[in-house]
């Protein structure tokens, strides 16, 4: 078959193996790393994937070849945790921060979260769809091809249902794919005065079904936290969702252990989120229900905090584990997921080849579109990163540094040298 497009003489092409599911474990550690290799492409997807020079069947009159000699190639990277949408900043709580007051008693001061409610409430639809489409051109040249992203700083219908519609369009509108989350249950509104229970019944009865009737998003999930909700009140949410049809993730462990991951692994939700404070008892119970590790340290860094997710112990105990930004206005605020990819190894010590599945193949499979994207296979879509960069090794070595230099998504090239296209 003739391809429209062949991106060809790679120094390496990092290519996820394909299983149909995501990898476990010491499964982690294996990808095939193509030496001098090309990209064949037909209508927007992967033709072939090779070592040495394209072959002649391949190339018609039209098609396109790009050189990219000295360069690695890996699978378009998928951001598959942010609050994309939000309004205001909280750079004000920064000095508090500095000062040692810590996340969750800013939050009880009426701060942190809540102070996002406020400024998001009050942002128009245009407000909130600019803001976050600047997110994602900055997300998009640093390589990430498809986000996941969550409501949560509305907390009323009104707000909730205009994050997820400034999510919708942004699909339509970017060249970025969306996964959208409705997590209304990420903090107790003012108005509830500290009634959770109230407050997820009002959800159960009053959201979720309209999320549902129109279409708003696909995942549900829920902040368990000291101070914010039980895992009872998790799991009755939850639960609620998983009836009418939802995917389910959880915010667990991220602060303290109170019982979210047991939630996961009750509910085999498909990820549990954060996992900071996870215990080996907890590690053992999502390995066992097949739950995924996603883990955020730039939120760690960022809250400045010592004790990194344990991930060599999950991927011991045959857990699937994935990276993301958690991107949002208080506890991680970065657009750069590679930065992150880079705190995986220089924090948790993961190796090079582990973050790249953590961001591709993994990530691909958490937001449910392991048949399209996260890997090379023949027939996916050709979302692409192109590195300046010789080998796998070189991006989390060198770090804190933008090294995407071009981006395709489904085999179009929208980001070169840094710009939007
Ligand atoms: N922890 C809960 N939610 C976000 C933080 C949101 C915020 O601080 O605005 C997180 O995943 O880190
Ligand atoms: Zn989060």
């Amino acid at each position: 078959m003739i391809a429209d497009k062949i991106l060809t003489n790679f120094s390496q092409i990092f290519c996820p193996i394909d299983n149909g599911q995501p990898l476990k474990g010491a499964e982690m550690d294996q990808a095939n790393v193509i030496e001098n290799g090309f990209i064949a492409i037909k209508d927007g997807k992967i033709l072939k994937v090779a070592a040495g020079e394209p072959e002649a069947s391949l190339i018609g009159s039209h098609t396109k070849i790009v050189d990219y000699s000295g360069k690695l190639a890996s699978p378009g990277l998928i951001d598959c945790h942010t609050h994309l949408v939000y309004g205001g900043s909280r750079e004000n709580e920064f000095a508090k921060k500095l000062n040692g007051v810590s996340y969750l008693d800013i939050l009880k001061e009426g701060g942190g979260i809540l102070s996002t409610v406020r400024s998001t409430r009050s942002a128009s639809f245009e407000n909130l769809y600019d803001k976050s489409k600047r997110l994602l051109d900055q997300m998009i040249i640093h390589g990430v091809t498809t986000v996941e992203a969550k409501s949560g700083y509305g907390l009323n219908w009104e707000t909730e249902k205009r994050q997820l519609e400034v999510v919708k369009e942004l699909n339509h509108n970017h060249p970025i794919d969306l996964v959208s989350t409705f997590m209304a249950a990420h903090a107790v509104p003012p108005e509830f005065d500290g009634d959770g229970d109230a407050f997820i019944e009002m959800i159960i009865a009053e959201m979720l079904p309209q999320v549902k009737e129109e279409n708003l998003a696909e995942f549900c999930d829920i902040f368990c936290e000291t101070g914010v909700f039980t895992a009872k009140q998790s799991l009755r949410l939850l639960e609620a969702a998983k009836e009418l049809g939802f995917k389910l993730r959880i915010h667990a462990d991220e602060i303290d252990s109170i019982g979210g991951v047991d939630v996961a692994a009750e509910l085999n939700t498909v990820s549990a989120e954060h996992l900071m404070a996870a215990t080996d008892e907890g590690i053992k119970k999502m390995s066992e229900s097949g739950v995924i590790g996603n883990l955020l340290p730039g939120t760690t860094f960022s809250l400045m905090k010592d004790t990194y997710a344990p991930a060599k112990k999950m991927l011991d105990a045959g857990m699937a584990i994935t990276l993301s930004t958690d991107s949002n206005p208080g506890s991680c605020p970065t657009s750069n997921i590679q930065f992150i990819m880079q705190l995986g190894c220089f924090k948790m010590y993961l190796t090079p080849v582990q973050v790249f599945n953590a961001v591709t193949i993994n990530a691909a499979y958490s937001v449910g579109l392991g048949d399209q994207i996260g890997s090379f296979k023949e027939g996916k879509l050709a979302d692409i990163a192109i590195w300046d960069a010789p080998n796998v090794d070189y991006p989390l070595y060198f770090f804190a540094t933008n090294l995407v230099q071009d981006v395709y998504k489904h085999g179009e090239l929208v980001s070169k040298n840094h710009q939007i296209l």
